[in-house]
């Protein structure tokens, strides 16, 4: 931490963003479709981003989208990002999504999602963003989490790439027998 003039704190660019779910958000069951919500959560880690880098922002990666529960039309569903982790050219926005029913007043937690994103600047390369001021122990958590959440993922990533290498088809057809699916070949 030596440039000490180049911060930003997390309260700076904290977004949050609120619609009304109408009735042409909703899927053929009557809820808000799933592509509604992350189309807004991909809204508002880019406000969030910009504002923190000061420079247009591109998403890179998303993880931990599970919608857990049903948002039903007439619902206000509010997104809540904040910076949890910036790296050198990337920023890692944390999307705490909460729908309210606003008769009863009863809200739900619908999901907690992470988008990864990367500044660029005129010339369309990656540019570095500002640091990070923690100015709380929970910034400070949030923080460290997106460290180790980016480790797993790295592992994760890498596992992955490996185990798609080595996978035999002749090898390991037989483990299809506990599935619910036919060999036709
Ligand atoms: C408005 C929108 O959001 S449009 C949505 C669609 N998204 C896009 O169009 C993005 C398309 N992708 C790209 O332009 C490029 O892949 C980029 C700019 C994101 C990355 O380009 P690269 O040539 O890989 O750049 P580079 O290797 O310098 O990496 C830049 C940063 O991205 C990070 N990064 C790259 N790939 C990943 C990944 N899969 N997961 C997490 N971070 C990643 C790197 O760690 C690096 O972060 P750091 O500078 O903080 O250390």
């Amino acid at each position: 931490m030596t440039d000490t003039q180049n911060y930003r704190t997390v309260s700076y660019s904290q977004t949050t963003l609120t619609e009304l779910m109408i009735p042409s958000y909703a899927n053929f069951g009557g809820k808000i479709h799933g592509g509604i919500l992350l189309s807004l959560m991909d809204k508002v880690a880019y406000a969030c981003s910009a504002k923190h880098a000061g420079n247009y922002c591109v998403t890179v990666t998303v993880e931990g989208v599970h919608f857990l529960q049903p948002v039903e039309v007439g619902e206000l569903v509010s997104l809540k990002a904040s910076i949890n982790y910036v790296g050198n050219t990337s920023l890692m926005v944390g999307i705490r999504v909460i729908a309210e029913n606003v008769k009863t007043g009863k809200i739900k937690h619908t999901n907690t999602s992470y988008f990864t994103m990367v500044a660029k600047g005129d010339d369309d390369k990656p540019a570095q963003v500002p640091g990070l001021t923690l100015e709380t122990r929970e910034d400070a958590r949030r923080f460290l989490e997106a460290i180790r959440r980016r480790e797993l993922s790295q592992r994760y990533q890498t596992e992955l790439a490996n185990s798609k290498t080595r996978l035999s088809v002749e090898t390991e057809l037989h483990k299809l027998q506990d599935y619910r699916c036919q060999i036709a070949f």
